[in-house]
Formats: structure tokens, C-alpha cells, sequence
């Protein structure tokens, strides 16, 4: 009886036992796989960072922005949230020269072919198109005629030479051909190399600094013409030549400008007047001059912000600027540079007109000629407004801005040598 007793109880517990793994069994199979790790998970730099045969690094977490809403005060983005999500925030810009802490880049100690070799190098997409297309003009066997003429009219157009100056250049060329002054295409290139230095030499007027101390140069243009670029390579060159510089950061609307002139400023070792983003920009200027008087500054360097040549309202704030600098100078600013980046082609001529109605500019920097292969939009400026053109800039480095030379710009233009 025993014994039947205990196979009864060997039975019930094996058959609980065997309920109780199959239910296991049953709710396993019932529960989410997890996810299978798939090649396209990673994106590709991750894929790059993982080389054979070295630890893989992991890159510290990085702390979650918190991004204002419309109603509560923060929420983390990956918080779901069933109305529409706001509008990101726009990124603040990087500083474009340097990343802070950077080796500052010096002004390198140039020789005048150093420059020319930089100034050719730069000028090497005009070159290719305008220069080479030339060459191929005056290649060879060609024919003293109209159609010559007329091609090296087309050339000059589609340069951005512009209309007036290309007739010009035309018909000085045609009325030597007819008086048989020019007996081959060489000496029409020579020909057509003078005509082109003679446009932009009463335009070759170096900036004079002595005349004012401090020497008050504001520098206007539109948006990312590189005008704080431009500072940059200024305040280096002028400090090189044992000039003491301040710079006024007077673009407080764009939010990294103050920063990015400040790091131009380290650069250069001068100091940078400047107020947080959003403050009166007249204001600035005003304290910077104050300043540069007392602390007796050679020259005094201001940024603005860009603006749109055809934007009354923003004219009218710059000539507010000029009106509070004159508070403080009667005389000044002493130089309005306008900046106009070359790459725009013929927008630039309506720049220089609109600025120069606005704030009397007295020079101008043309920017970025290594970026195009159209550089003869300083001889369409040249004619229409006669401006001294200060300064070219062809690259981004500190040592590629220099003071303008009509002969040196042709040449580096044409690639010829003389
Ligand atoms: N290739 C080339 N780039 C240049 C030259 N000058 C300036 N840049 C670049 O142009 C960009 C705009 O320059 P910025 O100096 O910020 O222009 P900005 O006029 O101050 O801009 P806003 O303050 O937005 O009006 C930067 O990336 C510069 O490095 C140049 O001569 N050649």
C-alpha cells in the first residue's frame, strides 16, 4: 500500500514538472526576438574606424542638448511627443580660419616672386579660361581681321571685362590694326596687354594709413563677401609692419562673427573691441574708436555685418554707423572699403554703385579671384566707377591678400612675363 503510495506521488510531481515546462516553453516562444545586428547599422565612418588589428575606440557619450519647446522649458529630443516637434535651433557657424587654440598662422615672411608665384597660383582658373582660350586665338597662322576681332570680344565678355571696357579695348586695338601698327598676333597680345593695365592703373592707388592716427577703416560689403577674412589678413599685415592695430567687431547680428574676428585678432596679437551678438553695432565702433584715440592705435579696423546692397533699412543702419563714428571723428571713417567677391561676376558693379551712394566708399577688395575663371571684373569696375582698388585676395590664407598691381594682375591673368 506504501509503495503504491510513493509511485503515486513520483507520478503527480513528474507531471507537474512536465506542465511546468512546457508552459516555459509556450511563453518563450511567444516573447519578441531580439534584434539582429545588421552591417547597415553602422554608418560608414563608424565602418572606417574599425580597422583589423587595433582597439576600436568608443567615443565618450555626448551630453544631450536640451532643445527649448514651445510650452515647458526644455525637453530632450528623443522624448516622444505628440505634437509637431520644434523647429531645431540653426546651428551656431563655425569659426572659419582657425579652430580656437590653434597654432595662430603667422604672416610668412614674403618675397615679392613669392607673392607672384602666390598670385598666379590663384589666378590659375582665369588663367586656364580666359588666358588659355586667348593663347588659342593667337595661336598659329591667325588672320589680322574682323573675325579675330571679333572673337577676342566674345573672350573679353564672358571674362566679366564688361561692355564698356571691352569696346574700349576693341577699338584701340582695331584703329592700330588699320594703321598697320600690329604686324602679327603676338604684337596684338602685347597690344591687348597694355590696353588691359592702362584700364586698371589709375585704379592702382595703394591705401595711404599716415595720413590719421588712429587711421579709422570700415569695411562694408554684402553677406560672406569676406570682409572678416579680409580683416584678418589686414590686421597681420599691418602688425608685420610694426603698426599698432585694433579691431572692432561691429558685426553683432551674425553669430559667430565676433568670434571669428576675435580668433583673427589672436592671430595677429591685436586686440578686438567687441560686445555680445544683438548689440548696437554704432556702439561698438564708437567705443572701439574712443579707445583706439586713447591708447593711441595707428589704425582702427571695423567689421560690419553683411547686408544686401538693395536693402534700404540696412543702408540706412550703416549710414547711422558712419553718422555715430563721425561723433567721435569729424573726419572719419578714413576709409570705406567696400569688399565684393569676385566669383559674383556683374551683381559686384551693383554692390560698388548701391555702397558707394550709401557711405561714400573710398576702396575696394575684391576677394576669392582664386575661385573664378572669369577675373576681369576689376577692369568692369574699374571703368564704371574708377575706385582705387585696394587689395586683392586670392585663397583663404593669411598671406593671400595683397595691395593691387594693375601689371602684376594682367600678367598673373594672361600668364605672360615681362
Ligand atoms: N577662396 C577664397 N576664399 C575666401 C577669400 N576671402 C575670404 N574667403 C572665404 O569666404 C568665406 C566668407 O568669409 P567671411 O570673412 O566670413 O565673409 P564676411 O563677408 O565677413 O561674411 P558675413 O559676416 O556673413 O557677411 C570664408 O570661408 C573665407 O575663408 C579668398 O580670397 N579666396
Amino acid at each position: 500500500m506504501d509503495q503504491a503510495l510513493n509511485y503515486l506521488v513520483i507520478f503527480g510531481t513528474l507531471l507537474c514538472l512536465l506542465l511546468w515546462i512546457g508552459d516555459m516553453l509556450q511563453r518563450r516562444s511567444q516573447r519578441p526576438k531580439p534584434k539582429q545586428f545588421e552591417l547597415r547599422d553602422f554608418d560608414s565612418k563608424q565602418a572606417r574606424a574599425i580597422e583589423p588589428g587595433k582597439a576600436e575606440k568608443v567615443p565618450p557619450p555626448k551630453a544631450k542638448p536640451d532643445v527649448p519647446t514651445e510650452s515647458g522649458p526644455v525637453a530632450r529630443p528623443s522624448e516622444p511627443s505628440l505634437r509637431p516637434a520644434p523647429e531645431a535651433p540653426k546651428p551656431v557657424e563655425p569659426v572659419k580660419p582657425a579652430p580656437p587654440g590653434e597654432a595662430p598662422e603667422k604672416v610668412p615672411v614674403e618675397t615679392e616672386k613669392g607673392w607672384l608665384e602666390r598670385m598666379r597660383a590663384g589666378l590659375s582658373k582665369t588663367r586656364a579660361g580666359f588666358g588659355k582660350n586667348l593663347s588659342q586665338l593667337f595661336s598659329g597662322a591667325q588672320a589680322l581681321d574682323e573675325d579675330l576681332l571679333e572673337e577676342l570680344e566674345t573672350l573679353l565678355i564672358t571674362a566679366d571685362v564688361g561692355m564698356s571696357a571691352t569696346q574700349d579695348i576693341i577699338a584701340s586695338i582695331s584703329e592700330k590694326l588699320e594703321k598697320k601698327q600690329l604686324k602679327d598676333t603676338a604684337a596684338v597680345k602685347a597690344a591687348l596687354r597694355q590696353e588691359l593695365i592702362s584700364i586698371l592703373e589709375p585704379c592702382a592707388v595703394p591705401l595711404d594709413t599716415s595720413a590719421h592716427k588712429p587711421f579709422m577703416m570700415l569695411v562694408v560689403g554684402v553677406n560672406g563677401v569676406g570682409k572678416t577674412t579680409t580683416i584678418g589678413k589686414l590686421a597681420s599685415r599691418y602688425k608685420a609692419e610694426n603698426k599698432k592695430v585694433l579691431l572692432a567687431a561691429g558685426d553683432t547680428f551674425r553669430a559667430a562673427a565676433v568670434e571669428q574676428l576675435q580668433v583673427w585678432g589672436e592671430r595677429a596679437d591685436v586686440p578686438v573691441v567687441a560686445q555680445h551678438q544683438g548689440a548696437d553695432s554704432a556702439s561698438v565702433l564708437f567705443d572701439a574708436m574712443q579707445s583706439a584715440t586713447a591708447k593711441g592705435f595707428d589704425i582702427a579696423i571695423a567689421d560690419t555685418a553683411g547686408r544686401l546692397q538693395n536693402k534700404d533699412e540696412l543702408m540706412n543702419e550703416l549710414k547711422k554707423v558712419v553718422r555715430v563714428i563721425q561723433k567721435h571723428d569729424t573726419t572719419a571713417p578714413h576709409e570705406v572699403l567696400l569688399v565684393v567677391d569676385a566669383t559674383t561676376g556683374q551683381n559686384a558693379l551693383s554692390q560698388a554703385k548701391l555702397f558707394k551712394e550709401a557711405v561714400s566708399v573710398t576702396g575696394i577688395a575684391v576677394t576669392k579671384l582664386d575661385g573664378t575663371a572669369k577675373g576681369g571684373i576689376l577692369f568692369a569696375v574699374a571703368r564704371q566707377f574708377g575706385l582705387p582698388i585696394r587689395f586683392i585676395g586670392v585663397g583663404e590664407a593669411v598671406g593671400d591678400l595683397r595691395a593691387f598691381s594693375a601689371e602684376d594682375y594682367v600678367d598673373a591673368m594672361l600668364g605672360t612675363d615681362h
